[in-house]
């Protein structure tokens, strides 16, 4: 019995949630009281046989700050990807909405950046590349708990103006030299977005780079220009995100590093 397979006579489909990459997301109940969200994936948006094979391994990825994948409806078509529901939707839309009480709660940002640096080191370790973290890929639950997103599917992503770094929707201004370059992903380019993530988080969402154009951003990047510190942020806060903005992936600090130095100037500043 394939785990990973869902009956869709399991699901009860409910309000539409927005239309993703793929196409429609719908919230939904799964076996009568399980809240989930399910993508019904367009047709010809994805390569589904190479990702209902992946499928297996993303079940197995488990972790308190990972929107977990509960599995796929792939008997009949559109096929399902159906995982956890998280109620405030985006962290992007989440950020620009509660700017107001935000601005003043630079413990809650940083505590945001630490619960996805956890995600993340988990994929690390794991061995998972996202290839686009970002906040808009980013959920928000109850509680303030933040989760990461969608990990690894942008690798069966169709559409090549996203999947080729000259495309009009690929994710330009969160990635590194070796990503525009040779599009090179791995962790450390993983660890470049999310110095980017962490500069949307404590701008409350705003656009990296402002009004630039790809073309002026990519330019810059290769230059060793660096994104200015946001007006709220405590300057070792910044000092990290500097650091994952290296140019060169081998001098990027791990996760595993990054989560431990933001835990520590969490807890001297939660002191003080
Ligand atoms: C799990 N989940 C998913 C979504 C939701 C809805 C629409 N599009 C998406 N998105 N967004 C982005 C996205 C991006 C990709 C890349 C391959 C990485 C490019 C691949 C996707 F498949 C999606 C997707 O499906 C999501 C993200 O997967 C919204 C939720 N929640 C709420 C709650 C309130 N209001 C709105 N959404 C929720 O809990």
């Amino acid at each position: 019995h394939d785990k990973w397979e869902i009956d869709p006579q399991e699901l009860m489909l409910m309000e539409e949630l927005g239309s993703g990459q793929f196409g429609v997301v719908r919230r939904g109940k799964w076996r009568g009281s399980i809240d989930v969200a399910v993508k019904m994936m367009k047709e010809g948006t994805m390569s589904e046989d190479d990702f209902i094979e992946e499928a297996k391994v993303m079940t197995k990825l488990q972790h308190t700050n990972l929107v977990q994948l509960y599995g796929v409806c792939s008997k009949n078509r559109p096929i399902f990807i159906v995982t956890e529901y998280m109620r405030h939707g985006s962290l992007l839309n989440y950020l620009r909405r509660h700017e107001q009480s935000l601005t003043s709660n630079q413990g809650l940002l940083l505590d945001m950046c630490i619960q996805i640096g956890k995600g993340m080191a988990y994929l690390e370790r794991h061995n998972y590349i996202h290839r686009d973290l970002a906040a808009r890929n980013c959920l928000v639950g109850s509680e303030n708990i933040v989760k990461v997103a969608d990990f690894g599917l942008a690798r069966y992503v169709l559409d090549d103006q996203y999947t080729s770094s000259g495309g009009s929707k690929f994710p330009i201004k969160w990635a590194p030299p070796e990503v525009l370059n040779y599009t090179r992903f791995s962790s450390k380019s993983d660890v470049w977005a999310y110095g980017v993530l962490m500069w949307e988080v404590f701008t409350c969402g705003k656009m990296p780079y402002g009004r630039l154009k790809n073309t002026e951003v990519v330019e810059k990047v290769q230059k060793g220009l660096i994104l200015e510190k946001p007006k709220m942020c405590y300057k070792e806060v910044y000092d990290v995100m500097r650091k994952c903005w290296s140019q060169l992936p081998e001098t990027r600090p791990s996760f595993r590093v990054l989560k431990e130095q933001l835990v520590s100037i969490a807890q001297r500043l939660l002191v003080d």
